[in-house]
């Protein structure tokens, strides 16, 4: 938690969902009651097929959809992607960009993750910017120079407390049901928030600091209670209603 700041709990739910899992989104969107939402804002990222009907139907609750990345470009060549207004059109809020699967899988450098933040931005959409580092980086002592070096290049110059949310993922914990020690989570996100901080100022105080990596219901009371932890990035746990409403719940 960090005084002041609005908690975000947020699920990718990655390459999973059909249109049934339409039914599973109306439910947690059904979980988020006044008093949750008077307290958290919750976000759910579909896989883009389901962007659409998944924002009809969470019209007017206290659920909001993203997407899970964007091209840089509004439109154009660029066969298979989809870009931050078509996302936007589809009434997406949120779009996630720099996540370690897509930094893997489809070699995303920071420079590329900035600029399709920046096209979110340019959308008026809040850029969800993920960054972490590898079992070898920890291992070798290198976790806060990658986060920092992360941060740099893939934030762009004109995020603000309002437009984007940083997500601090570190590889080794994405669906591994590793988790780092609330130590470890509080000194990293300590360093990113005197980072951005000395990068942005008054908005580097106000960003919303997401953790993320096998966040379940079990761990999620200890991992939100750390100092500059103000949300989380759901994986698995988010697929089911209640995992992720209980998730939620931690804030109650
Ligand atoms: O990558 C993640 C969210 O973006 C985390 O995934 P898991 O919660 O499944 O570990």
């Amino acid at each position: 938690m960090t005084p002041g700041i609005r908690p975000l709990v947020a699920g990718n739910w990655k390459m999973n969902g059909d249109r049934d899992s339409l039914r599973e989104i109306a439910a947690i969107a059904g979980g988020i009651d006044t008093a949750l939402s008077e307290k958290i804002d919750a976000l759910i990222c579909p896989p883009s097929t389901l962007v659409y009907l998944a924002a009809a139907a969470v019209q007017d609750t206290g659920l909001s959809i993203g997407g899970q990345d964007c091209h840089w470009a509004a439109s154009g060549a660029h066969t298979g992607d989809i870009s931050a207004s078509m996302l936007a059109d589809a009434n997406a809020t949120h779009i996630i960009v720099g996540h370690s699967e897509r930094r893997t899988d489809h070699g995303e450098s920071s420079a590329i993750v900035r600029k399709k933040a920046e096209a979110v931005h340019a959308e008026g959409l809040i850029a969800i910017v993920c960054i972490g580092e590898t079992k070898g980086e920890r291992d070798a002592g290198e976790t806060l120079d990658v986060l920092k070096k992360q941060l740099d290049a893939s934030v762009p110059d004109a995020s603000s407390a309002q437009n984007t949310v940083i997500a601090y993922e570190p590889v080794w914990a994405i669906g591994t049901g590793v988790t780092p020690t609330a130590q470890d989570v509080e000194d990293a996100h300590a360093f990113m928030r005197r980072e951005l901080e000395d990068r942005f100022g008054s908005d580097g105080a106000g960003m919303r600091l997401l953790y993320g990596g096998s966040v379940k219901p079990a761990n999620a009371g200890e991992l939100m209670s750390v100092n500059n932890v103000d949300g989380a990035l759901v994986g698995g746990a988010s697929l089911k209603a209640d995992d992720f409403l209980a998730i939620c719940e931690a804030y109650r």
